[in-house]
């Protein structure tokens, strides 16, 4: 049990913020993260200390990333905010033009590149995208003050280099139901009080990425919401470790690798992704920290920005792509099959695929338009091209690379197999590939291409690809939405010579 004192439940926003001091490197990041009164299962078990849990600690080391690389090149990974006045971590900028939007795809990109896994923080940069205009335009119609509200969350955000993370889904039980349908209204989030101070909420918000590593996490809707829906429709800020919080976190494929001994077997020792369910438990959220209450109608432009945003964010499994890509290579040199003309095409095919995701992502960032606010958003439809090449390239590119690794990638005995006195001589003798390359640099590659494509960073590269940011359906309903079959059937109608339709525009 964590003998750490949980804050007051009604604690007030004043007091909140007065728990954080600013975060400088990756170290005071990590440092940040322990001795939090947080409720945290895995295995069946409450976890004393998560920052120490060798299943967990990987994917504090992939967030801390973000840290760090702030720190080493400020110019990709920090920008200048007006807001405070002074360089900020990137992941908390408020994007002031195209340019920064592609600087961010730069950055997440890079970040792919150095981690191999997902590093959690761009749900959260986009969080804080979406809410600067959604505020906005909420308060323009309700005579709300939601948008000052948000300014000045942010700016203690940027001051003290937090980590947000993105509550967005919900369990969401039927389906086919509505929120205010489901048999357990707590399927669905919803504000279950209203006091003087502000507003309680129970609900669950489930597969949250790098919930646990995050220091604050911002609630919203997951979907439109209609009148009967209301309550529903809430968007609030809360820490990490407010009271009537619990975590529950999820396994991913090969996790407890990471509790053996050796590093080999693990194939990315170093870094992971994490998701966990978030339960809330009548969670006090007070009213400076409340960012939509009951304005229904704004919950489904919310979610469509939110992805205009977060769609094209998925170009960081480009750098993601950009380690397989080396790994399918490097891997097809040690085997002493890299000259062979198939073997490059195939390369080249999983460039190809590669680069197709990051110039979609890029354009997207690119063709960005203002917002009434002032911010900038991605261009939805780009973006939803992004994340729906996302949905398939990686899997392509990670059937590829499994084609070059060969079958010993599924069948490589354990690393102490290798360490035994019988097995090991006859496993370097018998799994050599060139005589110059160490067995071992042979069973490491294989052990990345492994963790990839069907171990723990398969999560973060592949199925998280698939559903991370919505199902690919979800991405077909929105390019349908903005294809504009009618302007060309009107082209081609033009062409052909056979006059416009004008019964049907
Ligand atoms: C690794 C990972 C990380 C994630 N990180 C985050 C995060 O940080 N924050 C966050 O908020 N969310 C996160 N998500 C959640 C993600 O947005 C959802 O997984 C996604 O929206 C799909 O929802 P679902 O998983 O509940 O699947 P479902 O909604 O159950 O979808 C499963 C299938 O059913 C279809 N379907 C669903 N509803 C209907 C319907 N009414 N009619 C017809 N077909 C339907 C879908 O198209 C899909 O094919 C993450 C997901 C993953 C896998």
């Amino acid at each position: 049990m964590n003998a750490i004192a949980t804050p007051p439940r009604e604690e007030s926003a004043e007091r909140r913020w007065a728990r954080f001091k600013p975060i400088v490197t990756g170290d005071d990041y990590v440092a940040s993260l322990r001795n939090r009164p947080v409720s945290v299962y895995l295995f069946g078990e409450l976890i004393a200390e998560p920052v120490d849990h060798p299943i967990i600690r990987p994917s504090i080391n992939a967030l801390k990333q973000t840290y760090d690389l702030a720190t080493e090149d400020p110019e990709l990974a920090t920008a200048h905010s007006d807001l405070i006045d002074a360089p900020v971590n990137r992941f908390l900028h408020i994007v002031g033009s195209p340019g920064d939007l592609v600087a961010k795809n730069r950055m997440q990109r890079r970040m792919g590149q150095l981690t191999g896994t997902c590093f959690q923080r761009c749900a959260g940069l986009d969080t804080v995208s979406v809410l600067h205009s959604i505020t906005y335009d909420i308060d323009a119609k309700h005579g709300t003050t939601y948008h000052q509200r948000y300014l000045e969350f942010m700016r203690h955000a940027q001051k003290n280099n937090i980590v947000l993370g993105a509550g967005m889904t919900d369990p969401k039980g039927d389906r086919s139901k509505r929120p205010s349908e489901q048999a357990d209204p707590d399927l669905f989030m919803h504000v279950t009080r209203r006091t003087e101070q502000g507003i309680y909420v129970t609900g669950a918000k489930a597969h949250m990425t790098g919930g646990l590593n995050s220091h604050w996490i911002c609630v919203m809707p997951t979907m439109n919401m209609g009148e009967k829906d209301k309550d529903y429709a809430v968007v609030g800020m809360v820490p990490g470790d407010a009271a009537g919080m619990t975590y529950i976190y999820g396994r991913q494929s090969c996790d407890t690798r990471a509790m053996e001994a050796g590093e080999i077997d693990k194939g990315n020792a170093k870094f992971g992704g994490q998701e966990v369910l978030v339960v809330f438990d009548d969670v006090f959220i007070p009213h400076e920290h409340v960012l939509m209450d009951g304005e229904y109608e704004f919950a489904q432009e919310m979610v469509a920005r939110f992805t205009s945003y977060h769609r094209a964010s998925y170009v960081c499994k480009t750098g993601l792509g950009d380690v397989l890509v080396g790994a399918a290579a490097t891997i097809a040199e040690y085997n002493g099959a890299d000259q062979a003309s198939h073997i490059k095409d195939k390369l080249v095919e999983m460039t190809h695929l590669n680069e197709t995701i990051y110039s979609s992502a890029i354009a997207s960032s690119h063709e960005a338009k203002q917002l009434p606010s002032g911010i900038f958003m991605n261009d939805s439809m780009l973006a939803n091209v992004c994340k729906h090449n996302v949905t398939r390239f990686p899997y392509e590119i990670s059937r590829l690379a499994q084609d070059l690794a060969g079958g010993l990638m599924v069948t490589l005995p354990s690393e102490q197999d290798f360490d035994h006195e019988v097995a090991g001589p006859m496993l370097r003798k018998y799994l050599m590939g060139r005589a110059n390359v160490p067995v071992e640099h042979r069973q490491r590659l294989l052990r990345l291409i492994e963790n990839m494509t069907l171990g723990r960073n398969a999560v973060g590269y592949l199925t998280e690809s698939m559903h991370g940011a919505g199902s690919p359906q979800a991405q077909r309903i929105q390019i349908l939405r903005g294809m504009e079959v009618e302007r060309k059937k009107g082209y081609a109608e033009d062409l052909a010579g056979v006059g416009r339709n004008e019964e049907r525009v």
